[in-house]
């Protein structure tokens, strides 16, 4: 019998996610609300716009803040759980953070700055300092040991300070803006190096980011929080498909409208029509990426499109083209070739028309799946 017990509880700790929490924090005027759950290897990433309540959830995983109700389990154990006044102090907990701008010792080498977490996990200095050059050697860092955080570059000093939240062997890992600190062509190098780091990594991961490319290609589930609440969790491919809201849209480009379809045309609440290529009777969504905009000097001849009169608000580099703000019944960007532009002679406060092919739009239910 006891024998029957033990093995329906392993059985049901398999089964079970390894991060199971309700993060539920009240500051001043502002509360958190955040269901997590991560399984081993997963890697989750948490985004959300300025003040979105990101920074609150590392801290109440990581035991700097606690919870105002709700609950946190890791590996089985209960860190916070304020109902039964459970609590776990930082220092205990079997969590890993990285920092964006590493917190490295500055004082000690990049040995010690890893062996620092071993041995406050009870290994004495030999067996701390063994473990921390292995893990330098799997961040090919072993020629640099004896540095100190200020000889290392920005790259090296972010992948000592993954090997030092690694080498405790953390059941969850919090990474804060890892790449933030970084330049274009070492976030590109320590971005990939990650990605194969996390990869390997059997417990949770929990990365915050606001760069959607480093949630693409590091993160298996993503889960968007705005003030202090979930807005839509999933892949990337299907919350790139279907993004919920102006935030997301603007995360993985696109246009984004609300409106009330009947058949191929979508009212949107300022009495704007837009022509789809789907047919959908009730609230919807609409999207279209920027490259589908198409801006004329005069108003294009032929009737199976939207258009309308916009005006240029604003104009941006992106990446070989340039992306355009137009103000008008609807705001939109659109992302034209700096050919074009000449070609326009664009500038801002300029009077364009816009359009959008019907067939380049995606329509799909405003209503949660
Ligand atoms: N020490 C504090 N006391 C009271 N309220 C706070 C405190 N720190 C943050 N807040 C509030 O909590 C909310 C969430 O802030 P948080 O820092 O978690 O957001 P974030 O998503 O990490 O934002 P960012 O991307 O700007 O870092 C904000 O409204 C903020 O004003």
């Amino acid at each position: 019998m006891t024998v029957d017990l033990t093995v329906h509880a392993a059985r049901q700790r398999v089964s079970e996610p390894l991060l199971d929490a309700r993060l539920v924090v009240d500051r001043g005027g502002f509360r958190l609300d955040l269901p997590l759950t991560i399984d081993s290897g997963e890697v989750v990433a948490l985004l959300g716009p300025n003040g979105a309540g990101k920074t609150t959830a590392l801290r109440a995983l990581a035991g700097l803040l606690a919870l105002s109700d709700g609950h946190l389990t890791l590996a089985g154990q209960v860190l916070d759980r304020p109902s039964s006044r459970s609590w776990v102090p930082t220092e205990q907990r079997p969590i890993g953070v990285v920092f964006q701008d590493y917190l490295l010792f500055p004082h000690l080498n990049a040995l010690d700055n890893v062996a620092f977490g071993p041995r406050r996990h009870g290994l004495d200095r030999r067996q701390a300092r063994r473990q921390a050059a292995d893990w330098l050697h799997r961040m090919g860092l072993a020629e640099h040991a004896r540095r100190k955080p200020r000889q290392l570059s920005g790259g090296q000093a972010q992948r000592v300070a993954l090997a030092r939240a690694l080498a405790v062997d953390p059941a969850l890992l919090l990474l804060d803006e890892p790449l933030a600190a970084l330049d274009a062509r070492t976030r590109l190098d320590t971005r990939a190096q990650l990605q194969r780091h996390l990869a390997a990594h059997p417990g949770a991961t929990l990365l915050v980011t606001h760069d959607p490319l480093d949630a693409l290609v590091l993160a298996d589930r993503l889960v968007i929080i705005e003030h202090g609440q979930v807005v839509q969790e999933g892949d990337a491919a299907t919350i790139t498909a279907q993004p919920r809201t102006d935030y997301v849209a603007r995360l993985v480009g696109l246009n984004l409208f609300r409106g009330h379809a009947r058949g191929q045309t979508v009212l949107l609440a300022d009495g704007f029509r837009l022509t789809t290529a789907e047919q959908h009777d009730g609230d919807v969504f609409v999207a279209f990426p920027p490259s589908a905009v198409a801006l004329h000097p005069d108003r294009p001849a032929g009737s199976p499109r939207n258009t309308w009169p916009a005006a240029i608000s604003g104009i941006q580099p992106n990446g070989d083209n340039l992306r355009v703000q137009l103000s008008g019944p609807i705001e939109v960007a659109a992302d034209i070739t700096p050919l074009a532009a000449a070609q326009l002679h664009l500038v801002p406060g300029q009077r364009v028309w816009a359009a959008v092919k019907a067939t380049e739009t995606r329509t799909y239910p405003a209503a949660p799946a």
